[in-house]
Parts: structure tokens; C-alpha cells; sequence
């Protein structure tokens, strides 16, 4: 049987693994319990009047603090390789400083990987997953590089308490949506608008951290604890409008201000050479003196080339890409200045006004990736369908289908070494600035009950079925 692409019968490999991604405050609840200190995402769904649709928040979520071996037994039944989840920074630490540890914050955590562990599923360990310390974040966050060194403090104690058992580690998930939405455009915690400058400084202390974080694991922690260690970055597939030179070129300009933008300075030693033009002009013509793109000093080119041993790519979606004939500096951010980037308004929508189901793009990505970054190991961490909260998601299940044959096609046709696939989410839980309203889960849950019951969808029956014959279609050839 053909699905939505060239291969037959769509077969994974059987070393490759199959996984469910949550994150901390998105799933937890328990904000303020057993010493847990108070975060950006505490603090912003807390203001009055709320951002938040529908004034949510997520003080209580999907209660995962208090049922955690409810989620353990879900993945256990959906029979996933390994469950994705991140830590909560001010659980561990409430004041953000390594001076005070939270014993109870971390007991969790060690009771959550001896459950996984119990039921043979192997964890992987988000360490940041957006929800820096309330006080770190009054002192300028990721803007003031004194937080360089608090978050390998805090990453130390992690590799310490739990690294015997925990072997797959992500320093950071999506640092372009920490650093342009939350201090630049003003689109998540913190919510600060500095469009040009903010996400700019808050890049160059996050790659400093994660380099230095990846470093002491790999001279302090991997000789004992064999463990691997990578940074999840996120991007959408950018399709040049035409043929042309100028949309191609334009394509890769958003994809090299978009991915390029953390990975170049990982895989390659400095920030791409299109962002260090297109700034600096930019930044001349608004009279600033120097370029808004911070340098990097030869020596921090060489400690951050080569920090990851595998890259974590978060991917849901795909916009078109044009050259715009006249560049208008006064437009939007510098990766807007010489491009325009949409979406038609015909592609199948979802309930994410961003996200267009657009299969195909997961192969073009990937391809360009292997491409790009001399064939690096590539883990998807996330990939997943928002709709009302429906437990007949038939689109959820049509998503997952086509973009996994489109994922099968990279790894058969193009030779992309893609090791894992993590579908987001476990269950529905707190989308962000959309509150509860969007659903991206496999199980539903129950956000008007204080049990906050969790009930299979479809898509938790598709993606077992899936996880047992590791075959998207149901006559499996060899
Ligand atoms: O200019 S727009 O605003 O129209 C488009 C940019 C906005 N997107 C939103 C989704 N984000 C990646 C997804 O973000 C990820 O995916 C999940 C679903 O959102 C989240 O729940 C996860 O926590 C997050 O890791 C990338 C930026």
C-alpha cells in the first residue's frame, strides 16, 4: 500500500526509536509547591490583566507533579523507546542561583526517571525548556551574561544527581523562541519588546551557556557516565516562491537566520556570513556604531565548534520564501529586511494559526540539514498536530502518517542519518500564550476536572500500533 510518498511499505529501522515530548511548565503544575521558586512563565500568566487566552495559566496544568506514574503507565501502554521531558529550573533552584538547592524539586525528578527506568524507557532530559528563575529574569535574564554562568551551575548539579541514570541530554529547546519571542517581539515569557537588539543579546549568552554546559559534561561528566548530548533547535521548512535565484537565495537566508543562526555557531564556529552582512549594514544605515550582532571572540569560536554530539530538530511546518525588489530596512526584523515569507491561505490548516500541515517539508528540511552540516545524527524532538481536543483525531493521525513517510523518504532516499522521532505531545497541556485552547496531545486531558483525568485519542491507538510494527502501513514488507 502506498502512503503519500515513494517507498512501499514505510518500515523503520529497528535501532531507530520512537518517543512523546513534554515540558515542564507546560505539564507540572505544583508552581509554587515544596519550595519551588517563582519563573518568567509564573510571572507573566500571573499579570493582571492576563496575556493569556482565557487568563490560563499553569499553576495547576496537567498536574504532572503529583501524576507523574499516571504519564509513566501512558507511555508504558503507548510502548515508546523513550519519553522527552524537561526540568524545571526554580524547581531545582528557586532563586536560579546553585547556593540553594530544592532536595524536594529534585526528588521528583528522581522519582520520575526511577519510574521510567522501572518500565524500561529510557529518559531524555530537556535542561531548559524556557522557564528561567523569576530572579535571574529581574536581573536582565538571558541579556545579562552573569546567567552564563548560573545555568552551568545548575546544569552540573543535573549531571551529577541524575546522570547514572539519565544518558540523553538537550541543553536548550528552541533557543530562537527564548530569545526573539521572549526579547525581541515580545511573544513569550518575558514578553519584552527590543526588536533588533534583545534577541541578539540573549543569543550570544545562550550559546555561550550551552557550549560551556556541553564542555563540562564532556570533561567532567562522559568518561563515567557515557551519556550523549546535543541542543534542540527549531525551524520551519523555508520553499522558495520560484525557480528564481533571488527567491532561492532568499529561502536560505531565512533558513540560515532562522536554524543557521545557533547552528553555524555549533557545528561551525561563528554566527552565519548572511546575518553578519545584513546586520551590519542595517545597523550602519540606522546610524548605530557598531553592528547589533554581537562578535564572538576567536577564542569562543573554537570552545563553541563542535559542542553537540547530536542535533535535536523541532519541525512542524513549511512558508513559502520571495525577494522583496526593494529592501526596506524599516521593515519588520533584519531577516525581514530582504525577504518575505507566508503561508497560502489554501494549505490545511490546524488549530495554530502557524502551523499548515505541509508533509513534504520535513524531507526538504532534513535533506538540507545533512547538506548543510556535514551529516550530522539527527534526533526530530518534536513534530505534532493541534485541533479542538477531539478524541476522533483523524487529522492528528493523517499528519503524523504523511509526515513520517515523508521523513521515511529522507532517511531511505537522501541517506539522512536521523536516529529518533519524538511526537509532541503526551497529552494536551498549557500551549503558551494560547493557554489551553490549542490541543496538541495523543491522550486528552481534562482541564475542568481537578483530577485532570487523561483519556487515549486515536492518535494514542495509531501511534502504538505504529510503535509495535515500526511500519506505517498495515501489510509490513520486509
Ligand atoms: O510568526 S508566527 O508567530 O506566526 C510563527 C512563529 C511562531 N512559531 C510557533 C511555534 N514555534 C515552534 C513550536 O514550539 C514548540 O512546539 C510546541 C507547539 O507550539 C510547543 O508547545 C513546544 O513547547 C515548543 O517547543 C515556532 C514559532
Amino acid at each position: 500500500a502506498q502512503v503519500n510518498g515513494t517507498l512501499n511499505n514505510k518500515r523503520f529501522p529497528d535501532d531507530f526509536k520512537f518517543g512523546v515530548a513534554t515540558a515542564s511548565y507546560q505539564v507540572e503544575g505544583a508552581w509554587n509547591e515544596d519550595g519551588k521558586g517563582e519563573n518568567v512563565w509564573d510571572q507573566v500568566t500571573h499579570r493582571v490583566p492576563s496575556p493569556i487566552v482565557n487568563n490560563d495559566t499553569g499553576d495547576v496544568a496537567c498536574d504532572s507533579y503529583h501524576k507523574y506514574k499516571e504519564d509513566v503507565a501512558m507511555l508504558k501502554d503507548l510502548g515508546v523507546d523513550f519519553y522527552r521531558f524537561s526540568i524545571s529550573w526554580s524547581r531545582i533552584l528557586p532563586t536560579g542561583f546553585a547556593n540553594e538547592i530544592n532536595e524536594a524539586g529534585l526528588q521528583y525528578y528522581k522519582n520520575l526517571v526511577k519510574e521510567l527506568r522501572a518500565n524500561g524507557i529510557e529518559p531524555l532530559v530537556t535542561i531548559f525548556h524556557w522557564d528561567q528563575p523569576q530572579p535571574l529574569e529581574d536581573l536582565g535574564g538571558w541579556t545579562n551574561d552573569i546567567i552564563i554562568d548560573q545555568f552551568v551551575d545548575y546544569a552540573r548539579i543535573l549531571f551529577r544527581e541524575l546522570g547514572n541514570e539519565v544518558k540523553y541530554w538537550l541543553t536548550f529547546n528552541e533557543p530562537k523562541q527564548t530569545c526573539n519571542q521572549g526579547y525581541g517581539t515580545a511573544q513569550k515569557a518575558p514578553l519584552i519588546t527590543s526588536p533588533g537588539m534583545g534577541e541578539y543579546l540573549c543569543t550570544h549568552n545562550l550559546l555561550r551557556a550551552h557550549a560551556k554546559a556541553w564542555r563540562l559534561y564532556d570533561e567532567e561528566f562522559r568518561q563515567e557516565q557515557q551519556g550523549t548530548i546535543g541542543i534542540t533547535i527549531d525551524t520551519p521548512w523555508f520553499e522558495p516562491f520560484s525557480n528564481s535565484t533571488a527567491d532561492i537565495e532568499a529561502a536560505e537566508t531565512k533558513l540560515q537566520f532562522t536554524f543557521g543562526w545557533y547552528t553555524n555557531p555549533i557545528v561551525y564556529g561563528d554566527y552565519p556570513s548572511v546575518m553578519q552582512t545584513n546586520i551590519a549594514r542595517r545597523s550602519a544605515q540606522q546610524g548605530f556604531k557598531e553592528s547589533r550582532l554581537p562578535q564572538f571572540t576567536e577564542e569562543e569560536k573554537a570552545y563553541i565548534k563542535g559542542t553537540y554530539d547530536f542535533l535535536g530538530v523541532n519541525v512542524y511546518t513549511t512558508f513559502l520564501v520571495s525577494s522583496t525588489d526593494e529592501p526596506d530596512p524599516s521593515m519588520g526584523l533584519d531577516e525581514d529586511s530582504e525577504v518575505l515569507d507566508w503561508q497560502p491561505d489554501d494549505w490545511e490548516s490546524t488549530a495554530s494559526s502557524w502551523l499548515k500541515v505541509v508533509p513534504w517539508g520535513m524531507r526538504k528540511l532534513v535533506t538540507w540539514i545533512k547538506n548543510t552540516y556535514d551529516n550530522p545524527k539527527i534526533m526530530i524532538t518534536e513534530n505534532g498536530y493541534s485541533d479542538n481536543g477531539t478524541l476522533e483525531d483523524d487529522g492528528r493521525i493523517s499528519y503524523y502518517e504523511r509526515y513520517l513517510s515523508s521523513l521515511r523518504d529522507a532517511m531511505e532516499l537522501d541517506g539522512v542519518d536521523v536516529i529518533a522521532y519524538t511526537a509532541w505531545s503526551l497529552m494536551d497541556n498549557f500551549e503558551w500564550m494560547q493557554g489551553y485552547s490549542e490541543k496538541f496531545g495523543l491522550y486528552h486531558v481534562d482541564f475542568n476536572s481537578p483530577n485532570r483525568e487523561r483519556t487515549a485519542k486515536k492518535s494514542a491507538l495509531w501511534y502504538k500500533n505504529l510503535l509495535e510494527t515500526r511500519c506505517l502501513v498495515e501489510e509490513c514488507v520486509d
